[in-house]
């Protein structure tokens, strides 16, 4: 079965197909319709932002502040995926793309360029050598129009936050930092670059790796444990928000990575030689990204027994105490208060990741909403979310700017009124197959993350019993 067709999207959608033969809900129209992209200019934050339609199944979801509709990492074009696998050329243009060449110089001739790792609809990313120290770093280079070098500097700032807060904290060692930043000028203008350690691949490659069934129970323990470290840094130490958490957005991270990009790199050289050499004949920017994160995992085959993540994309990140704009989160992983326009804060990354935990162990979304002709994405977003964790305080569900639209005067939602009920543990019992005491230990766990009033904090469920056997050891 094709790995598209085989990834379902989202307990809910199917439970309702089961159980709703003669019900309104089978007029719910799940076919696959793809709706062309509508961008938002969200002037008070400068951002434009795009709502991407129902897109089930492909690999890469919606992404808000930034105009940001696909990305690829490594992973993708070793998977020949149905991705598109490289940046267009036709956005290497004035206010696009810096056409980054092999050997390019940077920052006074102390990096130099090696060859691609990625890119995204912000930057393109490139493996680079600093001739200072002989080290090697990530260099994101941003596209260079004014909302992208805005949206870099702010980024930027977060990023020193975490870089400089508490480096010794052992949540610390589970966000990414910044080594270095700088500007440099091109053909299509000024462009804000920065580097950061180099990483692997992100855990979206690791779901696929284990074909969509779910990575095991202990790996995800140990990432879940380190994502929450991770958090209640940014949180509590740096009062950063992340606002974009999901699977792609955090990388894994490789030992010995200085060696191993050496002993890959010979076998390369003469790779890129030859396309260096063939793109420039046709006037093209754009090279292949080098699988390097997935030829320095090594063997894909052998069982893993241990992870150490970083999160990673802190380009949507907010403050705690001043936010950019009002439309954030992926929207599999969005949390009701956001899609209501409710007041939100640290609680909307920590209900993205139980949407990302859930995820990684079942291979399959938490939450994957489709509109039909009588409902909306929304409408049936904050449905699934109240068929699985139970009903909203009616005080709650009208707290938000836009709650009228989705909720009666009573909190009923106005536009699905019939609602099955499918609680967690039961969906991971039936389902997924999971033992009855594990699917009630999970549950327990993710639980808390999915309340609608008073979430738990990363600080808090890092003392939950499901993870009391998962190293880091906590201290204290
Ligand atoms: N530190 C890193 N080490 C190795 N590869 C990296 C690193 N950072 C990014 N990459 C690669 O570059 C790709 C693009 O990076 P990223 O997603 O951060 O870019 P972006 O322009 O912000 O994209 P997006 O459209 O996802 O917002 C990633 O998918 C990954 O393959």
């Amino acid at each position: 079965m094709a790995l598209k067709e085989y990834r379902d999207s989202g307990h809910c959608r199917y439970s309702r197909e089961r159980r709703n033969d003669l019900s309104i809900h089978t007029k719910r129209n799940y076919r696959q319709v793809r709706q062309s992209l509508s961008p938002r200019f969200d002037r008070s934050s400068r951002r434009c932002t795009y709502e991407q339609g129902h897109d089930f199944r492909t690999r890469d979801r919606q992404l808000i502040r930034r105009p940001s509709f696909r990305s690829t990492s490594t992973a993708a074009t070793v998977d020949n995926d149905d991705d598109i696998e490289e940046e267009s050329n036709n956005e290497y243009c004035s206010g696009g793309y810096h056409p980054v060449k092999i050997g390019d110089r940077f920052a006074n001739s102390r990096y130099i360029a090696i060859h691609k790792l990625g890119w995204g609809h912000f930057s393109t990313v490139w493996l680079i050598r600093d001739q200072l120290h002989g080290r090697y770093y990530a260099m994101k280079v941003v596209k260079s129009a004014k909302h992208y070098s805005e949206t870099a500097l702010d980024e930027i700032k977060m990023l020193e936050k975490i870089t400089h807060t508490s480096p010794s904290s052992v949540g610390a060692r589970f966000v990414t930092d910044i080594a270095d930043h700088f500007m440099v000028d091109g053909p299509n203008g000024r462009h804000v670059c920065m580097t950061f350690q180099v990483l692997g691949e992100n855990l979206l490659a690791l779901i696929k790796r284990y074909d969509h069934r779910g990575i095991p129970v202990p790996l995800v323990k140990q990432i879940a444990k380190q994502m929450l470290l991770g958090l209640d840094y940014l949180h509590r130490q740096c009062g950063i928000i992340h606002t974009d958490l999901k699977p792609e957005n955090v990388l894994m991270y490789l030992e010995n990575v200085e060696d191993l990009i050496r002993d890959n790199l010979d076998k390369k050289q003469d790779q890129h030689r030859r396309i260096r050499h063939h793109s420039s004949g046709r006037g093209s920017h754009v090279l292949p990204s080098d699988p390097l994160g997935c030829s320095l995992t090594q063997d894909r085959n052998k069982p893993m027994s241990n992870i150490h993540i970083k999160i990673a994309d802190l380009g949507n990140a907010c403050w705690l105490d001043k936010h950019f704009t009002e439309d954030i989160q992926t929207r599999q992983y969005r949390s009701p208060e956001v899609i209501f326009g409710g007041k939100w804060d640290a609680g909307a990354d920590i209900w993205s990741l139980a949407c990302m935990i859930f995820e990684l162990l079942t291979g399959s979304y938490l939450f994957d909403p489709q509109k039909d002709r009588s409902f909306s994405r929304d409408d049936d977003h904050l449905a699934q979310m109240i068929e699985l964790v139970g009903p909203m305080r009616p005080e709650f569900a009208l707290s938000g700017k836009r709650s009228r639209e989705f909720f009666d005067c009573h909190g009923y939602l106005r536009h699905i009124r019939r609602l099955r009920y499918w609680n967690l543990e039961d969906v991971l019992y039936d389902k997924y197959s999971f033992s009855r005491k594990d699917a009630r230990a999970i549950a327990s766990f993710l639980l808390p993350m999915l309340q609608f009033e008073r979430r738990a904090t990363a600080g808090d469920l890092l003392h939950h019993s499901w993870l009391e056997d998962t190293a880091p050891k906590l201290t204290g």
